[in-house]
């Protein structure tokens, strides 16, 4: 099979430099475009001397539509607004989108089902390995303890970060919910300030931390009678994302279309 065209959009972005890095190391996928938004800096630059790989001879450009009329999938870290167009785009072109942009709304997300009937789209708050596999656990933990065990889920992010709780905060949240087979809207707690009253039992808890280069780390805490456990996973470099996206890409390629997550193709959904 031929090497398979990714789109990188938000190219000049961290993670966008960090996808263009993983594609060039990935065997099996080459990098046919890189996009970012128009006035961007880095438009007409070599995308592979902005992501520190040397020449790749892909210069950014900011016009979406030819790059996926050409390309086999899309890569895609960037904002809600550019994601929900791109899923558009992706569904015309009929490519896989992988989407990896978090703070998404519910519309957004209503207007990204609408374009997996066309597109292949895997879409996950984290890409790595071990952020679904941790998920897994917390689904696991949640469900053999009792509502003694409150829980609480912290995480920490650089400073640049603009949306709370993070992604992989709202997946572990969903993943504990589940675990209770209870729905999580009607039981995260997102914000606690001043005179808040005693805890309700049940309740999902959500704690933010920014500040730094913190790549990522997020803990679920359940607090029982006497004993917490704390289940954890520290990201130290960005680049495990970037992978984790090039390998979802390669796996969709073959795929129906469809919207799917990471632990549906890592084989950690049940
Ligand atoms: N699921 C996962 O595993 C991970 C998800 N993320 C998520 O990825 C997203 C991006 O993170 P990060 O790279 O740190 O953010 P950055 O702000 O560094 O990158 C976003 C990039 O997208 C560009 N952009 C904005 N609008 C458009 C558009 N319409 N078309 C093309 N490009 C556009 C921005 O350009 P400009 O700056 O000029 O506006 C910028 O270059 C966030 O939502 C983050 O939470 C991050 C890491 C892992
Ligand atoms: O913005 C980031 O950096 C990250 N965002 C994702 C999230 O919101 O969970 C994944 C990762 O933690 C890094």
């Amino acid at each position: 099979m031929n090497d398979m065209r990714l789109v990188v959009v938000g190219a000049g972005g961290r993670m966008g430099r960090a996808l263009i890095r993983a594609v060039t190391e990935m065997e099996g996928a080459v990098v046919s475009a890189a996009i970012d938004r128009e006035g961007s800096q880095v438009i007409g630059k070599d995308a592979g001397e902005l992501a520190g790989v040397g020449p790749i001879g892909v210069a950014v450009s900011d016009d979406p539509l030819p790059a996926f009329a050409k390309a086999d999938g899309v890569l895609d870290f960037t904002s809600p607004a550019a994601t929900r167009l791109y899923s558009e785009f992706a569904a015309q072109a009929r490519i896989v989108h992988v989407i990896g942009t978090t703070g998404l709304g519910a519309e957004d997300e209503e207007r990204i089902n609408a374009a997996a009937r066309h597109a292949r789209i895997v879409k996950s708050g984290n890409m790595s390995f071990g952020v679904n596999l941790l998920a897994a656990l917390v689904r696991k933990a949640a469900e053999v303890l009792d509502v003694d065990y409150d829980i609480e889920i912290v995480e920490m992010h650089h400073k640049h970060k603009v949306d709370a709780p993070s992604g992989t905060a709202l997946l572990l949240g969903k993943a504990a919910a589940d675990g209770r087979k209870i729905t999580l809207d009607d039981h995260s707690v997102r914000v606690r300030d001043g005179h808040t009253g005693p805890r309700r039992e049940g309740d999902i808890g959500f704690a933010t931390l920014r500040g730094g280069s913190v790549v990522g780390d997020h803990s679920v805490i359940f607090a029982g009678p006497g004993e917490r456990l704390t289940l954890s996973h520290h990201a130290e470099d960005r680049q495990l994302f970037a992978a984790g996206a090039v390998k979802a890409a390669l796996l969709a390629r073959n795929m129906k279309p469809g919207l799917y997550s990471m632990a549906d193709l890592l084989g950690l959904a049940f």
